[in-house]
């Protein structure tokens, strides 16, 4: 199995993983080996694909790293901090936003500042320029039930953004969208991104995202998911999605999956067991 070779931990990395596994339940009747041995660098600005089989463990991966549940084993590092609770400088974007219906947009964006007493001005300056990266400075005033999938994806982003985060960590975020949609938000997350500088790890089940978005993919084994491969794109931006080296790169990452989507699936059907 190929991860990275670990290099020496510093404090200008946006993320580090070493040797980091998780059981759910460990230690009951329950335990349900998730994730092992997961080694990845992370640098600033990057952006990162986690590519991998249906129950893998990557979006496991994106809540440690979120700092939303503890490893059982190894460590996590943003920055200078050891990574075991959450915190704004890493903020995490799921695949169906949850919205308060009742709040408005701009209130929506800055709820998190809001539970910290920030004042209502100084949110209402904070959303504006939130939603203006995003496109959606018009919408300020507007009700969640105004908007389309797309729409409320945005305000994820403008939320996630006015929180200042060093990394994004985006869990499937468009895959609830219509084709057309997708592709739209893939190029409106490239452009936020380039102006955030943040670093942006982004689980996908989709070869064609991980080609268009990734400056790196990290493809996974089935369950426990450990590093199979790392694969450096190779495709300059703006990329050109149609072109001899995309495709070639597309089937290099189907041959990839292939074998560990098979045994998720035999495993899945009882067929086979975890390794
Ligand atoms: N809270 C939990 N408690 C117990 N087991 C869990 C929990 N969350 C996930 N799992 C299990 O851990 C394994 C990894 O799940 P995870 O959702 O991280 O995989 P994934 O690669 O993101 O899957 P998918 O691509 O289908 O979303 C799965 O077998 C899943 O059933």
């Amino acid at each position: 199995m190929a991860s990275e070779t670990p290099k020496a931990y510093s404090s200008k990395d946006s993320v580090v993983c070493r040797n980091v596994s998780k059981i759910w339940a460990a230690g009951t009747r329950r335990a349900h080996e998730a994730l092992r041995d997961i080694d990845l660098d992370v640098s600033p600005g990057e952006f990162v694909v986690f590519l991998g089989p249906s129950g893998c463990g990557k979006s496991t991966l994106l809540y440690l790293i979120a700092g939303l549940e503890p490893a059982t084993a190894g460590e996590i590092w943003s920055f200078r901090d050891r990574v075991d609770t959450p915190s704004p400088e890493r903020s995490l974007i799921f695949q169906e936003t949850s919205l308060f219906p009742w709040l408005n947009v701009w209130q929506n964006v800055t709820f998190g500042h809001a539970i910290r007493g920030v004042p209502e001005a100084e949110r209402k300056a904070i959303a504006a320029d939130a939603l203006q990266r995003v496109g959606l400075a018009e919408a300020i005033n507007k009700r969640p039930d105004e908007l389309s999938g797309g729409m409320r994806q945005r305000v994820a982003v403008a939320r996630a953004l006015s929180m200042r985060p060093k990394v994004l960590l985006m869990d499937e975020p468009f895959a609830a969208l219509d084709v057309q949609t997708r592709q739209k938000m893939q190029d409106f997350l490239l452009d936020v991104w380039r102006d955030s500088g943040a670093s942006v790890l982004f689980v996908t089940h989709s070869i064609d995202e991980a080609v268009a978005l990734s400056d790196r993919i990290v493809v996974f084994t089935a369950r426990p998911g450990r590093i199979k491969t790392i694969v450096t794109n190779p495709l300059p931006r703006p990329r050109n999605l149609f072109s001899r080296e995309s495709e070639a790169l597309r089937i290099h990452l189907t041959d990839l999956l292939r074998d560990e989507v098979d045994r998720a699936f035999a495993e899945q059907e009882g067929l086979a067991p975890a390794a």
